[in-house]
């Protein structure tokens, strides 16, 4: 508790702050900025850059096995036209965009996820503050640090790291946080718009955009095609299935209860997999040709040293190459890309609060 006190006050006296303020812009040290890929079917708000058709595949070793997506140079190309954006916004209007995230308790991935998040930020000159909460904190205190970031001018976009430990309702922290500062897109208005044809959230979540900036970018088509998603949560699989079908393809859902997956996911021409069950997705539950999208991300020990995590995804890739025509590898295929996805949905929040175009 005396812990939770000394965080919460330390986080209002940064927020307060007058030296709470940018981290170095960079645009220089990232890749030459090519446009980011933001074509959505319906235009539901005004796309910043215009879409680029590029490569970002390494070459198959051999006519039987895949392309390898590689998402980490995705990545570097859409920060490096962030920084760009960022630079340009701190120039004209002497404001830069602030991320507040809130981490509750020390799961070992979400520390490893927030520090990543907080890298990137810092790598493109978007102003990030982390408000770490000891596990045992109560609901009303996590509720109250979410309203700090939404009434803070200098933030734009607030995200709640999940998963939340069991006793805080999930619903109720996420509901709280502002529809206008929901870079995660989980709020129920951002998540209703998106599922509704037409309607147009102000933020769609990061691993589903993520999902169709490397398809585009890789040149997969996804209009007409079938499509298997495996998983249904709000982070991952829900809204990519959504955000899909948005873009035309036809899509069928797995999960825990689905009977004889393997019948469904062979039919994929593109297969997305978002559960965290290492080597779920074997080979033979691939049609030949099939792009293979692995979003599963999950922390295993090593085998030898017990101390030694290494990340893995949900498809067997060594028997997956062998069947796929484009695949993306964990870690570095679209763990990424949803990283610089935050990135953009930070800065798209910045510029509404500004209303500040370019
Ligand atoms: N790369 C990225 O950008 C992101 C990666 N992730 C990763 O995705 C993974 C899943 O995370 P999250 O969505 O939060 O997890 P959840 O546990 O919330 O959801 C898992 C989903 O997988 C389904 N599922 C579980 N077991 C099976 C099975 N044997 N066969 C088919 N479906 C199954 C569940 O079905 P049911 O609904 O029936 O229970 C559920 O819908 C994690 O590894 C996470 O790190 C998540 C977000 C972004
Ligand atoms: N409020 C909230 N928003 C999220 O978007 C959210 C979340 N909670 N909880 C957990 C999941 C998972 N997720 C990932 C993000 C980046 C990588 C990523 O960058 N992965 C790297 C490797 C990471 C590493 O090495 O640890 C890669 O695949 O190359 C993975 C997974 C976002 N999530």
């Amino acid at each position: 508790m005396l812990e939770m006190r000394c965080t919460v006050a330390v986080c209002w006296r940064i927020l307060c702050s007058k030296s709470f303020s940018s981290s170095p812009v960079t645009p220089n040290r990232l890749a030459k900025p090519p446009l980011v890929c933001l074509d959505r079917p319906d235009i539901w708000c005004p796309a910043p850059f215009q879409a680029e058709v590029s490569s970002h595949l390494r070459h198959a070793y051999n006519e039987h096995t895949a392309a390898e997506i590689d998402g980490r140079s995705i990545a570097n190309d859409i920060k490096a036209t962030i920084a760009t954006e960022v630079c340009n916004m701190k120039n004209s209007i002497k404001k830069v965009p602030g991320l507040g995230v809130i981490l509750v308790g020390k799961r070992k991935d979400s520390l490893s996820f927030v520090r990543i998040k907080k890298k990137a930020c810092e790598q493109v000159g978007i102003t990030s503050v982390v408000i770490e909460l000891p596990e045992d904190c109560t609901e009303d205190e996590v509720l109250d640090v979410v309203s700090v970031l939404n009434h803070k001018e200098s933030i734009h976009g607030v995200l709640v790291q999940l998963p939340l430990p069991n006793h805080l309702c999930e619903e109720k922290i996420i509901n709280a946080v502002n529809v206008e500062k929901d870079v995660d897109g989980f709020h129920p208005v951002n998540m209703g718009n998106l599922a509704m044809t037409g309607r147009e959230p102000l933020f769609i979540p990061c691993a589903s955009r993520g999902c169709i900036e490397v398809l585009n970018r890789c040149n997969v088509e996804i209009l007409g095609k079938k499509v298997v998603v495996i998983g249904r949560s709000m982070i991952g699989g829900l809204p990519t299935s959504l955000l899909l079908q948005r873009h035309h393809a036809t899509v069928s859902v797995v999960h825990a209860f689905t009977k004889n997956p393997e019948n469904i996911t062979c039919e994929a021409d593109i297969l997305v997999s978002d559960v965290g069950v290492p080597n779920l997705v074997r080979g033979d539950w691939l049609k030949p040709g099939v792009v293979v999208i692995d979003m599963g991300s999950t922390l295993v020990k090593g085998e030898n040293n017990s101390e030694s995590f290494h990340v893995t995804g949900d498809v067997c890739y060594e028997e997956a190459i062998r069947k796929a025509s484009v695949i993306s590898p964990v870690p570095g295929g679209v763990g990424p890309v949803t990283i610089s996805m935050l990135l953009l949905n930070t800065v798209e929040a910045a510029k509404r609060a500004y209303k500040w175009t370019q």
